[in-house]
């Protein structure tokens, strides 16, 4: 489904001069996400996550190397198969319009593809699969809890039923408890629909719970990439750093 080979990608670094240096933030990426898989990609803050998830998305371009969804580049894919790339981000409270309904919010993307698709799903509909009751449809974005209105992004990103969803820090400004309850939402959506995911985060805890495949980003560079379920056999100093830390704090 997606293949990322060798990339590179720098940005300027601030400051003044003549001969500007570059801050190196990904180099020699390669990795590989098959269809049906579930992936995560775990480093800690500045390792390059996002950085790495622009250029999946295609908002970004790597300086060297290839990043190829079905055989295509992000951005050509995403314009040809409108709909089937979705995205849920970490600040859901800038990622919803203000002005507008849940329901509106929710109907977004479905209205603006439903010149080749007829729209079939209601927001009711996908209100009641996400865990949203259906009172809350002509309410405002201020109006709901930090749960709440990430079940909303969610609902908004299964709406055009994508095949490949980046969750992109999806759960990581919720409470602890609010967290768990949107992990086993998209369990259940993992079980119900067909999508390929990755999964973004700075938490291994929280996305080994529902992926299949691990992958460590160090400083730039992908240092392991595991099953799952060999997670307690990683080889490299960070992965065993980070889920030492998850054991300790499981313990304790
Ligand atoms: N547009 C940009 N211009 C210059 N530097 C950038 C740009 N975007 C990111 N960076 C730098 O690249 C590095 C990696 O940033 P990135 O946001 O990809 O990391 P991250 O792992 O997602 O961190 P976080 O979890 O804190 O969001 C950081 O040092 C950041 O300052």
């Amino acid at each position: 489904m997606l293949e990322v080979k060798k990339v590179y990608k720098t940005y300027p670094k601030a400051g003044k001069g003549f001969r500007k240096e570059r801050l190196s933030v990904l180099a020699d990426v390669s990795f590989q996400i098959h269809a049906g898989d579930w992936a995560a990609l775990v480093g800690e803050s500045g390792s390059g996550k996002s950085t790495l998830s622009r250029l999946i998305l295609g908002l970004e371009k790597a300086d060297s190397g290839s990043l190829l969804l079905e055989g295509e580049n992000p951005a050509a894919w995403r314009k040809e198969k409108r709909g089937q790339m979705s995205v849920v981000f970490q600040d859901y409270t800038s990622s919803a319009n203000p002005a507008f309904q849940i329901k509106d919010i929710i109907m977004e993307p479905l209205k603006a593809f439903s010149r080749n698709h007829p729209i079939q799903e209601t927001a009711e509909s996908l209100m009641e699969k996400v865990g949203l009751s259906k009172e809350l449809a002509e309410r405002y974005p201020h109006e709901l809890s930090g749960g709440q209105l990430q079940r909303v992004c969610i609902a908004r990103a299964i709406s055009t039923k994508p095949k490949f969803l980046v969750l992109d820090e999806a759960v990581s400004s919720l409470d602890v408890s609010v967290q768990a309850q949107i992990l086993d939402l998209l369990d259940t959506l993992k079980k119900e629909m067909d999508m390929t995911c990755l999964f973004i985060a700075h938490d291994l805890q929280t996305v080994a719970y529902l992926c299949n495949q691990v992958m460590f980003l160090n400083e730039g560079k992908i240092v392991e990439q595991i099953e799952t379920k060999n997670l307690a056999n990683v080889q490299s100093a960070y992965a065993k750093r980070l889920l030492e830390a998850v054991v300790r704090f499981r313990v304790e």
